[in-house]
C-alpha cells in the first residue's frame, strides 16, 4: 500500500478517501480479477448466486476481460490506471491542505483494499477515521457498499471510531468547484451549442425501490446550473455506462448524443459530476466512444470537461465536506 507523503508523525485521526477500484494492470487477467470482485458484490448485482455465478464466470469474465483490458490499455497512465493515479493525487493534495490530519486512500474493490489501509492507519496510532466515499451522489450500489465494507472492518476494531460521509451532492463548495471548472473550460475553448451532464447509470429497478441516486443527480445538476447562472433548460442530464439487459436510468447518454447530432447540434460540452476523478467511463466511454458516435451522427466536436481530479479546488471542497460532515453517521 502506498500512503501519502509528509504526514504528521503520530496522528490520531485520519480522512480515508474511498473510490470504486480499478485493475492493477491493463491486462485481461487483472481486469477479470477486478471485475470478479466488483461483480460478486450483492450491492452491485443482486441476482441469486446460482443464476449469476455461471453467467459471470463462463460468459461475462471471459468475454469482457480482454475487451475491457484493451480499453484500459488505451488510457493507462505512467503511474497506473487513471482512477488510481487521480485518487492518490487527490489524497496528496488534501494532505497538503490538512497537515493536522492523516489523509489516506483506498479502493472498495482491488488495491489498496480498505482493510489493508485501515490496518496501516491503526499501526500509526490512528483511532478516529472519517471515511469519504468519492461518490458525490449516494447510491445503494456504491456508497452503501463502502459502508458495508467499513462495517466489516469496524467489527474487527472496536477501539476505532469510523464515520462515513453519506453524500455531498449539493455541498456548496463542491458545487462551486464544478461550476468553476466548467467556466474555466468555456474561458479556454468557448461555449459549445449545448452543455450535457452525463452520470453513471443504475438500474431503474433500484430507483423504483427507493435508491436516491437519480434524485440526487438531478439536484446536483440544478445546483451547478444555478451556480453558472444558466436557466434550467440550458443543460441536459443523461445516464451512461449501462450494463446488462434491464432498463437503466434514462435518457441514455449515447442515444441522446446521436439524437442531438441528428437535430443539427454541432458542438457539445460534456461534464460528468458523478465521477470524482477521471476513469475508464469518462476518458474512454465519453471522450473516445461517445465522441466517435456523435461525429458519425453528424456532430463536429464533443468537448469533454475533465473531472475535478487532484485539483486544489477539489481538495479544498472535500476538506470542507469532511469538516461539515453532512449526513455523516458514526
Ligand atoms: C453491474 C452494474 C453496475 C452498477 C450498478 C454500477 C454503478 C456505478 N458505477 C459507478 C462508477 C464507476 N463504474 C466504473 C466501471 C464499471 N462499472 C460497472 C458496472 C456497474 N456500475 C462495470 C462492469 C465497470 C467496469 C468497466 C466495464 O467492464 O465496463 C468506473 C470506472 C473504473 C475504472 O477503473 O476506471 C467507475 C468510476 C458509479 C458512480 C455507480 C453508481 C452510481
Ligand atoms: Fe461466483
Ligand atoms: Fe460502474
Amino acid at each position: 500500500m502506498r500512503m501519502t507523503p509528509d504526514a504528521p508523525s503520530s496522528p490520531r485521526s485520519a480522512i480515508l478517501l474511498v473510490n470504486l477500484g480499478t485493475p492493477d494492470a491493463p491486462t485481461a487477467p487483472a481486469v477479470r480479477r477486478y471485475l470478479a470482485e466488483f461483480l460478486h458484490d450483492h450491492r452491485v448485482v443482486s441476482l441469486t448466486r446460482w443464476l449469476w455465478c455461471p453467467i459471470l464466470h463462463f460468459i461475462i469474465l471471459p468475454l469482457r476481460g480482454p475487451k475491457v483490458a484493451h480499453k484500459y490499455a488505451s488510457i493507462w497512465m505512467d503511474g497506473g490506471s487513471p482512477l488510481a493515479v487521480h485518487t492518490r493525487g487527490l489524497a496528496e493534495a488534501m494532505q497538503a491542505q490538512r497537515p493536522d490530519v492523516r489523509v489516506a486512500w483506498a479502493m472498495r474493490y482491488g488495491n489498496p483494499s480498505i482493510a489493508s489501509v485501515v490496518d496501516a492507519l491503526r499501526a500509526e496510532g490512528v483511532r478516529d477515521i472519517v471515511v469519504l466515499p468519492l461518490y458525490p451522489q449516494y447510491s445503494t450500489t456504491t456508497t452503501a457498499s463502502v459502508q458495508d465494507a467499513i462495517d466489516r472492518v469496524a467489527r474487527a476494531h472496536a477501539d476505532t471510531r469510523f464515520r462515513v460521509v453519506h453524500d455531498y451532492h449539493v455541498d456548496a463548495g463542491w458545487v462551486a468547484a464544478v461550476a468553476d471548472s466548467i467556466r474555466a473550460h468555456w474561458a479556454a475553448h468557448g461555449r459549445a451549442d449545448r452543455l450535457l451532464f452525463s452520470f453513471h447509470g443504475i438500474p431503474q429497478r433500484l430507483v423504483n425501490a427507493g435508491d436516491p441516486y437519480e434524485r440526487q443527480s438531478r439536484a446536483s445538476v440544478d445546483a451547478i446550473v444555478a451556480a453558472l447562472g444558466l436557466a434550467p433548460d440550458e443543460a441536459l442530464l443523461t445516464f451512461q455506462s449501462r450494463f446488462g439487459r434491464e432498463p437503466w436510468l434514462q435518457p441514455y447518454t449515447d442515444e441522446t448524443l446521436k439524437a442531438l447530432a441528428g437535430q443539427g447540434v454541432k458542438t457539445i460540452d460534456v461534464v460528468c459530476p458523478g465521477f470524482a476523478v477521471d476513469c475508464l467511463e469518462t476518458l474512454e466511454e465519453i471522450s473516445v466512444e461517445n465522441d466517435a458516435l456523435f461525429r458519425e451522427a453528424g456532430g463536429q466536436a464533443l468537448r469533454y470537461i475533465p473531472c475535478l481530479n487532484a485539483s486544489d479546488a477539489h481538495a479544498a471542497a472535500l476538506a470542507g465536506v469532511v469538516a461539515a460532515l453532512p449526513g455523516a453517521r458514526a
